[in-house]
């Protein structure tokens, strides 16, 4: 491990893994904080400390929060798939600057995905956003067994 720390390629992919897995652990407490604020709560222990005749009315779907939740789930389906490409894609041999491209496109797409998503930005921001972190897994995914295949 500590010879693995050494190599600047496998660094850097722990850098960026780390950035984006902060990213997505942060979705949870999002999701919270739109709950309380918009009351919105799934439940039924939930909202037990509330007065009876307000827990029926918390325990309901909310715009808001089905959107962070979408988002996150959207986070699993593409930051799951990058932690393993990138590691296997890390350990064989790539060039720095190249592999440094990959992570930092797939990384600042997935921010700039859940800015768009949060945030309700027009279409085609979230939608481009998600195409260059896809692309980027692919491009990962492609060099990786390009370089170690075996069939
Ligand atoms: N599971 C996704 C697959 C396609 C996808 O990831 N699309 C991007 C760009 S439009 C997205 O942000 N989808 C919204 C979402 O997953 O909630 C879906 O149902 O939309």
């Amino acid at each position: 491990m500590m010879g693995l720390m050494e190599d600047e390629v496998f660094r850097a992919f722990t850098t960026y893994a780390s950035v984006v897995a902060v990213k997505m652990v942060l979705m949870s407490p999002l999701t919270a904080y739109f709950r309380f604020t918009r009351g919105a709560f799934a439940n039924a222990e939930d909202v037990a400390l509330k007065p009876p005749e307000e827990r029926k009315k918390l325990l309901r779907t909310d715009p808001d929060v089905e959107r962070v939740r979408r988002c996150h789930q959207n986070d699993l389906e593409n930051v799951v798939p990058f932690l393993a490409l990138g590691l296997l894609y890390s350990l064989s041999g790539p060039e720095l600057s190249c592999a440094l491209l990959h992570f930092r496109l797939f990384v600042g797409s997935r921010i700039f995905h859940t800015v768009s998503y949060v945030c309700t930005l027009p279409q085609p921001c979230r939608a481009l956003s998600f195409i260059v972190g896809l692309l980027t897994n692919l491009s990962m995914a492609y060099r990786l067994l390009s370089n170690v295949m075996v069939l």
